[in-house]
């Protein structure tokens, strides 16, 4: 089979980093390629390549066997190359057909052919299987997975041969990503050539045909899914023994005895309209909390209410046993409770700084403007940092901008960490960072802890909830259904089988 698009001994550097380093590629038309690599390893800039986003300093790029130059986006969509973004540039305020059409809207001789417009829209909107949107809706009243399925039909609109997928699933939830991969997997049976990029394992090996692993920007094998095991793959992605790696998976965090004292942070029938039904949680030192619940559930919401990022309107909060009522996130931090949230774009990495200062800037809030980190405890928090987070190739005076996904998620929990937190609230630390660094995170965490912290952890990974977790609290529909003490006896599918029995019986009624 002839490639579509080939790219050959292709190589892209920045300042300081060689971000691909002959990378040698083949999409074919009728499959789905997945790039496979940790945190920083290249994928994005592949992808970026490929769209015309990232001119590349060498190598070449072949479609159909010849040399083209992508040297902008509008090259790439001549080539028949589209791409979907992870972070979705739609217009929030435009309604369903305005956003798949933008741009290509059909005109007529007296101006934008408002019908035949809204009938492409209809008729692509089909094609993918989602004939029962409503056109006039606006964006932003979608919910996140229809708004990324919006964006594939709008990808589609010009019929491309090649489909670019970076993150797709990123935002979804368990049936959206079964709802996209059709729609993938109909494309692929068209003959459009993909690329997935993702960090969820079962989804690539769901949804792919054939695999690239790219390590520190350098192809390390190129495979078919059905005939590359798990470990075999984690271990080309980490450049690691396989044994090592298989006594890996098989750590469970020592599980302590009951909590007894004071809990750390309590709360009583704590609330949010709309948001949290009454919630009584307690977090002991030396504890993991697990929350677990899907999107929706209100993991997210309680998290917040906890550490002041929004206000209750009811309940009661305590620290230590004293009732607290925090007005935002800088008075929970001056008694040293600290969250990670969930949405990247909210976490607060800020791109112009450095990333020295993305770390410190936590502890000088914590200090107060007034009274400056001295240069020796600067030093001491960066090394840290360094040392526990894998930020070694990482320059501290580059601008966080400039650093993948995962190293800057990486860079805010160093953050978190420097301010010497009584209570951590995590939501989804671990999203975007490759497998070593999350079992580098998750044996951190377990040491913090031991230390007399108390960690409130959610993570969309049940597997991860129970490695991690003392105690399990388990959120559906905006509330708490039920809590379970951790042990041998409890599995990812305790917690699936407690949400899918919830509330069954009350369907009967
Ligand atoms: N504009 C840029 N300037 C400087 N360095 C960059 C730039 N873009 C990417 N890099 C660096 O190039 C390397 C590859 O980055 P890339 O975004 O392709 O990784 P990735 O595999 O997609 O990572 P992730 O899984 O974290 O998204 C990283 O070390 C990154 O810091």
């Amino acid at each position: 089979m002839t490639a579509l698009v080939e790219l050959r001994d292709v190589t892209v550097a920045f300042p300081g980093v060689t971000a691909l380093d002959r990378v040698s590629l083949s999409l074919y038309p009728g499959e789905v390629h997945a790039l496979m690599g940790e945190n920083g390893a290249g994928k994005s800039t592949v992808v970026k390549a490929l769209n015309g986003v990232c001119p590349i300093d060498g190598g070449e790029i072949l479609l159909d066997g010849r040399p083209v130059s992508l040297t902008g986006p509008s090259e790439a969509h001549a080539a028949g190359i589209a791409t979907v973004f992870q972070d979705i540039h739609l217009g929030p305020k435009l309604n369903v057909v305005e956003n798949v059409m933008l741009g290509h809207e059909v005109r007529g001789r007296f101006g934008i052919n408002w019908s035949a417009t809204r009938a492409r829209a209809a008729e692509v909107l089909a094609d993918l299987g989602l004939d029962d949107l409503d056109l006039n809706r606006g964006l932003d009243s979608l919910p996140p997975s229809v708004q990324q399925l919006v964006a594939i039909a709008r990808a589609m609109v010009e019929r491309p041969r090649v489909l670019l997928l970076d993150e797709p699933t990123s935002s979804l939830e368990p049936p959206d990503v079964q709802r996209l991969f059709r729609i993938v997997r109909s494309l692929r049976d068209r003959g459009v050539a993909i690329v997935f990029v993702s960090h969820f394992l079962e989804q690539v090996y769901a949804i792919s045909d054939r695999m690239t692993v790219l390590r520190d920007g350098r192809v390390q094998g190129e495979f078919m899914t059905r005939e590359i095991d798990r470990v075999e793959l984690i271990s080309r992605m980490l450049g690691r023994d396989i044994e090592a790696l298989r006594q890996i998976g098989s750590q469970r965090r020592a599980h302590h005895q009951e909590p007894e004292g004071t809990p750390v942070i309590e709360a009583r029938g704590l609330t949010q309209r709309e948001e949290v039904e009454p919630t009584d949680l307690e977090v002991y030192r030396g504890e993991i909390v697990g929350l677990a619940g899907l999107r929706g559930s209100g993991r997210s919401e309680l998290a917040a209410l906890l550490t002041g990022i929004t206000r209750p309107d009811g309940g009661t909060l305590l620290v230590e046993g004293k009732e607290v009522r925090f007005r935002n996130p800088g008075d929970a931090l001056a008694r040293h409770i600290v969250a990670s949230v969930e949405r990247r774009a909210d976490l607060g990495i800020i791109g112009e700084l450095s990333v020295a200062d993305n770390i410190l800037i936590g502890l000088q809030a914590l200090r107060g403007w007034r009274h400056k980190v001295s240069k020796r405890e600067r030093d001491e928090v960066l090394a840290w940092s360094v040392d526990n987070f894998g930020l070694g190739s990482v320059p501290m005076d580059r601008q966080a901008k400039f650093l993948s996904g995962g190293e800057q998620q990486r860079v805010l929990l160093a953050r978190l960490f420097a301010t010497r937190p009584v209570v951590m609230v995590l939501d989804e630390p671990t999203r975007g960072i490759d497998i070593a660094a999350k079992v580098e995170l998750q044996s951190r965490i377990a040491k913090l802890v031991d230390k007399g912290m108390g960690i409130v952890f959610i993570s969309s990974e049940f597997s991860e909830v129970v490695r991690m977790s003392d105690r399990i609290v388990v959120l559906k529909d905006r509330g708490k259904i039920g809590e379970l003490s951790n042990g041998p006896g409890v599995t990812v599918d305790t917690i699936v089988e407690m949400i899918a029995a919830d509330g069954v019986d009350d369907d009967h009624d």
